[in-house]
């Protein structure tokens, strides 16, 4: 199958170097120009996925238009905040049947649309059928290097889950498919707010009960979420909900968790941005998941809490006092 993967971030280089290895014909697009001459030299991403070397079939370039062309499977990864752009320019390049994948995690600040959102309005609304949402408890490094990960594949159409399924899954890869996109999307961009408020709760020295208490009530705020949009409850008890939750916010590889620990620990928001050349899709999305929860009227507060200590000044420990002076009520999901 012929497979164009647009963003080499370590997701990206990690995901087009599964299908390379599958033994797919595989095309990476990068937006650096030096990473796609690095890449093709060195067979390695030295700015985002240093220290692994990719296979030997994987191709690499800097021209949108060349990875995707006669691609019957597009992977979108780059962070969400730029994919408008990205597919406004790929717009008329991209093969009208072609499987539309996307594995990037976030809600677009103020359209506050999900990526596969974005793709109907920049590709028509015919994109949406052939929409798959790529999301699960899965660290870009831990998939290079090959530990057992399991994914989901979320479709409103089977055809394109199952192809995407097919082309990913190998003995160290296990995908699943689902039929709730939404769903699969929306596990995929609350769990990295709930991963800062997370490691904010390491970072100010509070304990595992505070941690545990945090990615069950953001599960939570997950499902209620989900259910304004559409969503089923069971996604989020399965890999793209509460599975990438709580590696997000257990696992030290996480960037958003660790962006959490730094604010904690009192560094701020400028500081912590200024030294990280990766993503953590969490700080935005911060903004535009609460944007999202007051215009469906959901009831998010430890996401309305993350928002005021991102946005707002609200230090920390007042946050916290705040959450945990709400009205007593009885345990609701
Ligand atoms: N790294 C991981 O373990 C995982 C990441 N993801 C998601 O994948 C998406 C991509 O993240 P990563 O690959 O981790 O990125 P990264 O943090 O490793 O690298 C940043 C990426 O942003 C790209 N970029 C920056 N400015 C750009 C622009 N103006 N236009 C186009 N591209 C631009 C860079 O080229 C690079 O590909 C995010 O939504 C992230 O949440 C999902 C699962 C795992
Ligand atoms: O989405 C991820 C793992 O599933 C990666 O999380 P971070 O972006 O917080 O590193």
């Amino acid at each position: 199958m012929k497979i164009g993967v647009i963003g080499a971030g370590s997701w990206g280089t990690a995901l087009a170097n599964v299908v390379a290895a599958n033994g797919h014909e595989t095309t990476l697009w990068a937006y650096e120009p030096e990473l796609v001459a690095g890449m093709s030299a060195t067979r390695i991403n030295h700015l985002f996925l240093p220290g692994i070397e990719l296979h030997r079939g994987l191709q690499y370039t800097g021209s949108l238009s060349e990875a995707v062309q006669g691609a019957e499977l597009v992977l979108l990864v780059t962070p969400t905040q730029v994919m408008r752009g990205v597919l406004a320019s790929l717009q008329t390049e991209i093969d009208s049947s072609a499987v539309l994948a996307s594995a990037s995690k976030g809600i677009e600040l103020g359209t506050l649309c999900t990526v596969s959102q974005i793709c109907s309005q920049v590709l028509g609304e015919a994109a949406e059928q052939r929409f798959v949402a790529l999301s699960g408890p899965t660290f870009a490094k831990e998939v290079a290097l090959g530990l057992p990960s399991l994914i989901v594949a979320g479709s409103t159409n089977q055809v394109a889950a199952h192809t995407v399924q097919a082309a990913f899954s190998n003995p160290v890869f296990r995908v699943y498919t689902s039929d709730d996109a939404i769903g699969v999307e929306l596990g995929g961009a609350v769990k990295n707010v709930i991963a800062i408020a997370a490691g904010i709760s390491d970072g100010l020295g509070f304990g595992h009960n505070t941690r545990a208490a945090l990615i069950t009530r953001g599960l939570a705020e997950m499902k209620r979420l989900g259910r304004a949009m559409g969503a089923q409850d069971a996604t989020f008890a399965g890999l793209a909900g509460m599975g990438d939750l709580v590696l997000t916010c257990t696992g030290d590889l996480s960037r958003n968790r660790t962006v959490g620990v730094k604010l904690g620990q009192g560094q701020t928001l400028e500081a912590i941005m200024a030294e990280m050349r990766m993503v953590a899709e969490g700080v935005k999305s911060a903004e535009s998941v609460n944007a999202l929860a007051q215009r469906l009227e959901v009831e998010m507060p430890i996401t309305q809490k993350v928002y005021e200590i991102l946005y707002g000044n609200k230090p920390a420990r007042q946050a916290v006092l705040e959450l945990m002076s709400r009205d007593l009520k009885p345990e609701q999901a």
